[in-house]
């Protein structure tokens, strides 16, 4: 089938790979003219505007759009610029992270079908393929399948969640779930790494990885940092960026009277990471212990 790709970065190119593997026609569209030329290298037609990229596709059967741009404001610039192209016999995917209520809002004010899919499976993940979580219509859902097939891990790699928002609220509660997971892994490897026994991490998290409770791809990615940064993480920085699908979740979780306390202290933890002069709050906490219990403060240099 033929397929239109806007946003050529480290999610959006594996996209394009995928679906010329699987012998698609994709034409592909990055403000990034480089991008552009290393994706026509790779056998997909070059366009160099949105409204060129619409214009290359096909409108027979109606044109398919797949946009991989950053969440925000990069979705809507893109979509105001291809809606002129687009009429309701066309189906428009969003892969990227937004916010599920943004891709209702955009799915309303869309002229085509409008799929809101959220991607789990990362840049290390293109040669297995993705996991795609899809909102939006059945019948645009149905069309679009041979094209999720391919960049999926294949048919069983992609459903449909239900209604327009639902594949990017999944997708937002998924990523809650990764905070979690990689605070758990953090505290457990810190205890063994500041423990009573001379532990070689990499060993610890490979004999883990080998049919323990606990196995996981994220635990192979501990496996891989400990071989390639050191038992001690070499110069790894004592901070974490990101947070947006993080923030999502707990307000999520607020505003449904769900409690999250792990996913809320993953998060807190991340944001935690971020202070330059060390936490306010641990500072005033040794002062206060000085204050009732004479405790000595220890001092900066
Ligand atoms: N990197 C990851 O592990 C994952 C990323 N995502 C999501 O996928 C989306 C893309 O992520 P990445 O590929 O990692 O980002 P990236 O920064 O590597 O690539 C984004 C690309 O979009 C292009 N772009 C920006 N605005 C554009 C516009 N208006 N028109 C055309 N092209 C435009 C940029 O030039 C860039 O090449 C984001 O929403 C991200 O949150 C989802 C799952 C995993
Ligand atoms: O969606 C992802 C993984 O599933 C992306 O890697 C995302 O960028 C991670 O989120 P954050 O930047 O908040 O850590």
């Amino acid at each position: 089938m033929q397929l239109g790709v806007i946003g050529l970065g480290r999610m959006g190119r594996i996209v394009v790979d995928r679906l010329l593997a699987a012998d698609h026609d994709v034409v592909a569209f990055d403000i990034d003219d480089e991008a552009v030329d290393e994706a026509a290298n790779a056998g997909a037609r070059p366009a160099d505007s949105i409204t060129d990229l619409a214009a290359k596709l096909d409108s027979a059967d109606g044109k398919h759009v797949w946009l991989m741009v950053p969440a925000g404001d990069a979705v809507d610039a893109a979509l105001e610029e291809l809606e002129p192209s687009l009429s309701a016999d066309d189906v428009v995917v969003d892969g990227g992270n937004s916010y599920f209520e943004d891709s209702v809002r955009r799915a309303e004010s869309c002229p085509a079908a409008y799929l809101d899919c959220g991607t789990s499976g990362g840049p290390a993940g293109a040669e297995l393929g993705f996991s795609l979580m899809i909102g939006g219509p059945a019948d645009a859902y149905q069309r679009l399948t041979p094209a999720f097939d391919a960049v999926a891990t294949g048919p069983d790699g992609h459903e449909r969640m239900g209604p327009a928002g639902s594949g990017h609220y999944v997708k937002m509660i998924h990523n809650g779930v990764e905070y979690a997971l990689m605070q758990a892994y953090g505290e457990g490897f810190e205890l063994l790494h500041e423990g009573r026994y001379d532990l070689d991490l990499e060993n610890v998290a490979s004999v883990w990885n080998n049919g323990a409770v606990i196995r996981s791809w994220l635990l192979e990615l501990c496996e891989e940092a400990f071989r390639e940064e050191g038992n001690d993480l070499g110069d790894v920085a004592d901070r974490v960026e990101g947070g947006s699908t993080g923030t999502w979740t707990v307000q999520e979780g607020l505003e449904q009277e769900v409690p999250l306390p792990l996913i809320y202290t993953a998060l807190g933890e991340r944001f935690g990471s971020r202070a330059d002069d060390g936490r306010f709050s641990r500072r005033l906490a040794s002062r206060l212990r000085y204050g009732f219990g004479r405790h000595t403060v220890p001092r900066r240099e």
